[in-house]
């Protein structure tokens, strides 16, 4: 095994963070490894006033650093699950997840703020969170904020935002908790797929014995489940489709958010063996399509 590791990562400081958690486990659990982080700007990063919908999805975080894998500069990356399209190129699968973080989202008040005021101005640039909120906040508008974690931030400060919705995950992997101003319950707003979690990619038929350490089974089960509903349902680009599975000892519980057009949805839960997780996700989509 070679002694130095390359990890690929976005330039944010929260994919940063994302790729150090990654190197501190494998330094740990591997004596004698060493990582070292290779960071990218990516489309996704550089085009921030334009719908992440309409130029070109979530593939758009992804494809520099999948050509580095590729060309060999980097033997890993590391992302949000959340950001990977639910199609993963077969020469580039995914060897590892991490131990999931929060799942929920949170809403951010603007500074000096403890609520939202009614008719207030809620950012955020995603449908799925967008259509969950206005049942909980009716009075108020929901305008598009594109950015990473800092940049969101400033602009609620800055600009006519009165509050902003953010996943928890990021803000606890950046140590910023304390700008938390209310935690949604999965049920209050289901999350997103794969929310919480980190996908280590790689190369086809590599030996990536060194990331057993790091993969974590729960993950694996949760995030199968919850991508093969997404992808059945066409999700993961335009449409704002919503996943959350649980796992407890051999049972797995996925609720799945579907969409039927115009500001309607519903959710439904099924539960099964958690050694069947894809299963349990297409059998949910199929049974929430025909309904
Ligand atoms: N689209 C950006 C993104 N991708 C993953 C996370 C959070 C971390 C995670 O879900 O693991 C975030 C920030 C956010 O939604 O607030």
């Amino acid at each position: 095994m070679q002694s130095i590791i390359r990890i690929g990562s976005r330039e944010s400081r929260l994919a940063v963070r994302q790729a150090e958690i990654v190197k501190e486990a494998v330094e740990s659990s591997c004596p004698g490894v060493k990582a070292e982080i290779v960071t990218m700007k990516t489309k996704g990063d550089r085009i921030l006033d334009q719908s992440l919908e309409l130029i070109g999805g979530k593939g758009l975080f992804v494809k520099e650093l999948e050509k580095a894998l590729l060309e060999g500069s980097i033997d890993i990356s590391v992302h949000s699950l959340k950001d990977m399209p639910m199609e993963v190129p077969e020469d580039l699968p995914i060897v590892a997840y991490g131990e999931r973080e929060d799942p929920r989202d949170v809403l951010v008040y603007k500074p000096g703020h403890t609520s939202v005021r009614e008719g207030g101005v809620i950012g955020t640039s995603s449908r799925r969170r967008t259509i969950q909120l206005k049942k909980l906040y009716p009075s108020c508008v929901f305008r598009g904020i594109r950015g990473n974690v800092q940049t969101r931030l400033r602009r609620l400060e800055e600009e006519a935002f009165d509050g902003t919705v953010l996943a928890a995950a990021g803000l606890r992997r950046l140590h910023m908790e304390a700008v938390i101003g209310r935690v949604f319950s999965v049920e209050e707003v289901v999350p997103a797929a794969g929310q919480g979690i980190l996908a280590v990619q790689g190369r086809k038929g590599e030996d990536y014995s060194w990331l057993a350490a790091y993969d974590c089974k729960k993950s694996r089960a949760e995030a199968e489940a919850e991508r093969a509903f997404t992808a059945a349902l066409g999700g993961g680009c335009t449409s704002p489709i919503a996943a959350h599975a649980q796992m407890a000892g051999t049972e797995l519980q996925l609720t799945g958010l579907y969409y039927a057009g115009e500001d309607t949805y519903w959710t439904q839960t099924k539960t099964g063996d958690a050694g069947k997780a894809r299963e349990i996700g297409l059998a949910l989509a199929e049974e929430m399509r025909r309904r």
